[in-house]
């Protein structure tokens, strides 16, 4: 289990030390537009998850969505305190 602040800062280290393997590399590499995609569809996936599946379900599905929100951070170039600054 980890925080979203610990997320980041693994995420930020992939994408700085680039290890083989990586699925959040590949992601970056296809850049904003497929990052983009990603964030679409996985919250159109939050949406069904939570009007017609459980709490567990929707919990995973957020969690997804948390996930290629930072990976779209970290292709912009973002950090925790740029977004933190506007909540
Ligand atoms: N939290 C996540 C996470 N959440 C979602 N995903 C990705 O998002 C996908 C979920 O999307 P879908 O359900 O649409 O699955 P899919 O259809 O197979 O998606 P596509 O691969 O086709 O885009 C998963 O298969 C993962 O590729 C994540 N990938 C990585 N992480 C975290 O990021 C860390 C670094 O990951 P790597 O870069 O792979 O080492 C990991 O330790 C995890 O903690």
């Amino acid at each position: 289990m980890k925080s979203f602040e610990q997320l980041f800062e693994q995420l930020t280290e992939t994408a700085r030390t680039r290890p083989e393997g990586s699925s959040t590399v590949e992601r970056l590499d296809q850049g904003v537009h497929a990052i983009g995609k990603k964030v679409v569809e996985e919250a159109a996936e939050v949406w069904m998850a939570a009007e017609y599946e459980s709490k567990e379900r929707s919990a995973e599905e957020i969690s997804q969505l948390l996930y290629h929100l930072q990976v779209m951070m970290i292709a912009l170039d973002l950090d925790l305190d740029d977004i933190y600054r506007y909540l």
